[in-house]
């Protein structure tokens, strides 16, 4: 089940629009989506979340449409979105939060708490699963966005910065989970973010964003294949980037 934007032009209140016509069908698989600060990459992925709808054009899952009120709870089910800002939810702990996150998307009580626990084991989470989640550390519950997200077990994950304020040892223990999620399951994944390294271990696809824009969509090594041949891997991704975007507007 793919997404897909069809001509979705969106703008903020009282603003320019961020997006214009844009189009663009996910492929299947881990796909990372670059871009400049402001280039509109949490904007995409909130429309695809149908958190936030087109003023015009349309964004699917399937035979789905984010903006058809028939259609939403289905479609958020289908979807799992780690937002930018993960707000604790005061009073719940840990675990509370995560399951509470699978029963917004369906699942009923009992099965919400028994996924919670596997959730929060696949992001390292379980030794503080009775901590309150507004006494977490940032990266804490950057990790609790990412179980929150696994709990109703999404056939498409949009995650937002999903390693920001990450230690060296959580952003090994994510790039672990990226490959498990997508080896041998049919779960596509979406990871924005602005760490490059590792591009071609762990991503299939890229997604270069600029000024509300898809500046680049392939595959990760046509995407290295752009940099000048005396480039040295170490800086192919940041060469090929810089080649293609313009920056803040
Ligand atoms: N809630 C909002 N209200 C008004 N303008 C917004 C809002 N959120 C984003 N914008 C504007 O929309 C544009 C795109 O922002 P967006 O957050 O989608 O970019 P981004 O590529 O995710 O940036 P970054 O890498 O800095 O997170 C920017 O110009 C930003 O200032």
């Amino acid at each position: 089940m793919s997404l897909h934007y069809r001509s979705c032009t969106f703008a903020y209140r009282r603003r320019e629009p961020v997006l214009r016509e844009f189009d663009l069908r996910l492929p299947p698989g881990c796909t990372v989506l670059l871009g400049p600060n402001g280039a509109g990459k949490s904007t995409v992925l909130s429309l695809g979340a149908s958190a936030r709808t087109p003023d015009a054009g349309r964004v699917s899952l399937g035979g789905l449409d984010s903006a058809r009120r028939a259609d939403r709870r289905s479609y958020r089910q289908r979807v799992g979105w780690l937002p930018q800002h993960i707000a604790p939810v005061p009073g719940l702990t840990v675990r509370e939060q995560a399951a509470y996150a699978g029963w917004t998307k369906g699942l009923n009580k009992r099965e919400a708490w028994d996924r919670s626990a596997t959730a929060l084991d696949r992001v390292r989470l379980s030794d503080l699963a009775t901590r309150r989640s507004h006494h977490l550390s940032g990266g804490q519950l950057r990790r609790l966005g990412i179980a929150q997200c696994l709990v109703h077990e999404a056939e498409i994950l949009l995650l937002d910065e999903p390693t920001a304020g990450l230690d060296p040892v959580q952003r090994g223990i994510f790039r672990d989970l990226i490959g498990e999620l997508t080896a041998g399951t049919s779960t596509d994944v979406v990871v924005s973010t602005h760490q490059t390294e590792d591009l071609a271990d762990i991503y299939r696809t890229v997604l270069v964003i600029d000024r509300g824009q898809v500046v680049f969509q392939g595959g990760t090594d046509d995407f290295l294949a752009l940099a000048p041949t005396a480039t040295t891997p170490e800086r192919r991704t940041e060469t090929v980037y810089r080649s293609l975007v313009q920056g803040e507007g």
